[in-house]
């Protein structure tokens, strides 16, 4: 079965969740990941699977003001480089076409703060559902210890079990771990 993983990413936090996730999914699925600048404009039909993720931003999904103010954090630290320099996610799934409704699954990363709100993953779920996706499990969210990062400890390998998980839940012949 064939997976598809299209990720955004600013600072390299949702980039390393998503090759950890790709990681899990490949230990039973036939996966592809691409940084959403590179993502294909059609999911055809032959895809059973497709999982987004990117960074929440102000509540939710990116736009091109708070991606411009991570790129200006970006340029102020010489060590950094901007991972993904067009559209994100928000415009990805606005243009779309997914063919065949696939099964679907989205993931964020954002910083655990007491009473902040708000899920980049939350909201790519609603959109994946109006493009016909069937959601397999619920939105996911992965931790940074701040903004830019880095990861929580740890993060990596639960980013792995959950791309696992997924892959086992949309291919049930084995125990769901
Ligand atoms: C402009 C901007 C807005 C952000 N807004 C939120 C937010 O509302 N909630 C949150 O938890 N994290 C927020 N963050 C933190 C990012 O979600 C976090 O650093 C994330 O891991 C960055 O992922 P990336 O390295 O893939 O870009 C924000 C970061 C930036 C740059």
């Amino acid at each position: 079965m064939r997976a598809l993983l299209v990720y955004e990413s600013m600072f390299g936090n949702t980039q390393q969740v998503a090759e950890a996730v790709g990681a899990g999914l490949a230990e039973q699925l036939d996966v592809t990941v691409y940084e959403v600048g590179q993502a294909p404009t059609t999911v055809g039909g032959g895809i059973d699977l497709l999982v987004v993720g990117g960074p929440t931003h102000a509540f939710g999904l990116s736009r091109p003001a708070t991606r411009k103010s991570a790129a200006d954090q970006v340029a102020e630290e010489p060590e950094r480089v901007l991972v993904s320099t067009g559209p994100g996610i928000r415009e990805w799934l606005e243009t779309v076409a997914v063919e065949g409704a696939p099964a679907a699954a989205a993931f964020d990363t954002r910083v655990r703060v007491r009473f902040l709100p708000g899920s980049a993953a939350r909201a790519a779920q609603r959109r994946l559902r109006r493009l016909g996706c069937r959601l397999l499990v619920p939105a996911e969210s992965f931790w940074a210890a701040g903004a830019p990062g880095p990861l929580r400890p740890g993060e990596l390998e639960r980013a792995r079990q959950w791309g696992a998980r997924l892959a086992a839940v949309l291919t049930p012949r084995r125990p769901v771990p």
